[in-house]
């Protein structure tokens, strides 16, 4: 079947997301000439109006050609681009274009991604939760905060406790960070897994007196230490800490990803699918992670179709630690856009039956929903952050 259309649609409403940048979302819809759909997702991070735009570009690569193709069609694009490794808005247009070939492919052979792809080796797909703690700024809030959500089903939640502090951190800081820390293993006991989030935003001094601190709370992970591209203050974290790191969301091909495994530089890898190149990429991703035995925890932190796209992979993956998920702390027009098809229960998620990506499209909310790629404000509190919890609260 051949491609005939692709339509990027941007989608916003006035509810809220976890994060600023959360309040909007690129759907990619992909139509054949015999009329099959097929729906991707693209990141728009403060790009929406580029990205909307490159997913014009990169549709002009895969328009006429055979849906099924997605292995030529991917590399046809990435010799095309040639800069696509280091074009965000060509990874993530092309990703999403990929996921709504793959959403077809299912259609097509009347199957759910997952039978697609190996088959299952689970039936529900183990979540941490993440988005949870909007306006915890005391180590009272969080502690109280995570019972709720550790009373929801879930064992594993992932936060960034470190206020508004940016590449160094003082006293002051570590001692506030090590309390909301600190609160919260006590809120939730030995056995739940803590995940601590550094949005990459620290120089390798100052996230290794982090480690120092943290360790003895025995995190899960510690999520994007250091700047991405601060290779060298990872490889001294690594070499001068005990924790085990997590990194992933920000690579935009596979061989980002294979540097980052073949150096020893991860311990749990975060691809996004909606980042990395689309299903057709990540799925080599994992197997570059399972020959070092890296543990896959796929990024996942934007919308409902990339939400289904990766409980799909996630159910695949042997090496699969846990799959982040925001779905409970999502604006309700994200759940309803897929007809609320994969709640989260007792901490899991149960992997949809349906072809392709395995939940349909509220085609009728999107209607309503749709409006044009407009910049984003850039405020005090990046677009990054959990909202309202920007800040410190020791006087
Ligand atoms: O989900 C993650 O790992 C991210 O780094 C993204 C942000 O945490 C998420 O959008 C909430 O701010
Ligand atoms: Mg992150």
């Amino acid at each position: 079947m051949k491609i005939s259309e692709i339509e990027p649609i941007v989608l916003s409403s006035k509810e809220k997301g976890a994060a600023t940048w959360a309040s909007s979302m690129i759907l990619v819809k992909v139509v054949t000439n015999n009329g099959l759909v097929g729906y991707g997702e693209a990141v728009p991070t403060l790009r929406v109006i580029s990205v909307f735009n490159a997913i014009k570009q990169v549709s002009k690569a895969y328009v006429g050609k055979e849906v099924e193709d997605v292995e030529k069609n991917y590399h046809e694009w990435y010799k095309q681009d040639f800069y696509l490794s280091r074009s965000f808005e060509s990874a993530t247009s092309v990703s999403a274009i990929d996921i709504a070939s793959w959403d077809i492919l299912g259609k097509e052979f009347g199957a759910p991604l997952y039978k697609l792809l190996g088959g299952k080796v689970r039936d529900r797909v183990p979540v941490y939760a993440n988005g949870w703690y909007s306006d915890c700024v005391t180590p009272l809030d969080f502690a109280e905060r995570s019972k709720e959500v550790h009373a929801r089903g879930y064992n594993a939640m992932k936060f960034d406790p470190f206020g508004n502090y940016f590449n160094w951190i003082d006293e002051k800081g570590l001692r506030e960070s090590e309390e909301r820390v600190k609160a919260v293993r006590e809120a939730l006991g030995e056995d739940a897994g803590v995940l601590i989030e550094h949005h990459g935003r620290f120089n390798s001094k100052s996230s290794q007196l982090i480690a120092k601190r943290l360790e003895k709370y025995n995190p899960l992970f510690m999520e994007e230490p250091v700047h991405h591209e601060d290779v060298d203050g990872l490889r001294e974290y690594r070499s001068r800490t005990k924790v085990r790191v997590a990194l992933g969301e920000r690579l935009v091909s596979l061989k980002e990803a294979y540097f980052y495994v073949s150096e020893g530089l991860v311990d749990v890898l975060q691809p996004d699918i909606t980042n990395i190149g689309g299903v057709t990429v990540a799925k080599k991703v994992v197997d570059v992670a399972e020959a070092r035995d890296v543990e896959i925890a796929f990024h996942n932190a934007f919308g409902p179709v990339q939400n289904a796209v990766s409980v799909q992979l996630s159910s695949t993956v042997n090496n699969l630690l846990s799959l982040e998920n925001f779905y409970d702390w999502f604006p309700q027009w994200k759940r309803d856009l897929v007809y609320n098809a994969t709640p989260v229960e007792g901490g899991h998620v149960k992997v949809p039956e349906k072809p392709g990506i395995g939940v349909e499209v509220n085609e009728k909310l999107v209607d309503e929903l749709k409006t044009s790629p407009e910049a984003l404000e850039v405020k005090e509190e990046p677009v990054w952050v959990v909202g309202g919890t920007w800040k410190g609260y020791l006087k």
